[in-house]
C-alpha cells in the first residue's frame, strides 16, 4: 500500500470562522466543543478503500434540503495524487442523500490555501419518498479514496492555487 498521504484537522481560528459563517449565531463555546469533537477520518476495515468523513454535528434534511458542512479537516498528499469524496453506500440507498457536486475532488495544492485546505461537504437530500433524513454526529457522511493521476506530456500548468469553488476560474 503507498502512504502518500495524512489527514490533519485545520486550526480552531480556521474552523471558527467557517463554521461561523455558515451556521451564523453560533457562539463560539458550542464551536470549540464540535471542534473538540471532531475526530480523523478513517477507513472501517483492512480492506476498506474509503476513509469516512464523520459528521460533526447531528442534522436532520427534510426531502429538498441542504448542508454544508464544514469538516474541520485538511489533508495533505503527495504531488500526482487526489482525494475523490464519494457518497456512502449505506446513505444513499436508504435515503438518496446526494452530494450537491456528485463527487467532491480534494486536489493536492488546496492544503496550502488561505484557508489551510478546508474541506467542505455538501449534501442534499434528494429522497423521492418523503423521507427526512437525520445524522447523528460521528456517523461517516461521505468517504475519501486517494487516486494517482497523470498528466499531459506537454503540460506546463503554472499557476498556484488559493482556495476552492471556482477559485481558479477567470
Ligand atoms: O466537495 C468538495 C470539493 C472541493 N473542495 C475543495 C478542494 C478542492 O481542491 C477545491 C477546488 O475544487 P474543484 O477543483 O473541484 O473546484 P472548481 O470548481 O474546479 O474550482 P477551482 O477553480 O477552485 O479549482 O475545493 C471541497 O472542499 N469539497
Amino acid at each position: 500500500m503507498k502512504k502518500i498521504a495524512q489527514f490533519h484537522k485545520v486550526s480552531f481560528g480556521q474552523f471558527l470562522e467557517s463554521w461561523q459563517d455558515t451556521f451564523e449565531g453560533t457562539s463560539e463555546d458550542e464551536v470549540r466543543q464540535i471542534f473538540d469533537g471532531i475526530e480523523l477520518p478513517r477507513r472501517a476495515t483492512r480492506g476498506s478503500a474509503g476513509y469516512d468523513f464523520y459528521s460533526p454535528v447531528d442534522f436532520e434534511l427534510k426531502p429538498g434540503e441542504t448542508i454544508k458542512i464544514p469538516t474541520g479537516i485538511r489533508v495533505y498528499m503527495e504531488q500526482s495524487w487526489v482525494l475523490n469524496l464519494f457518497p456512502r453506500s449505506g446513505l444513499g440507498f436508504k435515503f438518496r442523500l446526494q452530494m450537491n457536486n456528485t463527487v467532491g475532488i480534494i486536489d493536492s495544492d488546496y492544503f496550502y490555501s488561505d484557508n489551510e485546505g478546508h474541506i467542505f461537504v455538501k449534501l442534499t437530500n434528494d429522497s423521492n419518498e418523503g423521507k427526512v433524513v437525520r445524522v447523528e454526529a460521528g456517523t461517516g457522511i461521505v468517504q475519501g479514496i486517494f487516486m494517482e493521476y497523470g498528466v499531459t506530456i506537454d503540460d506546463d500548468a503554472k499557476e498556484v492555487r488559493n482556495g476552492g469553488f471556482g477559485s481558479t476560474t477567470k
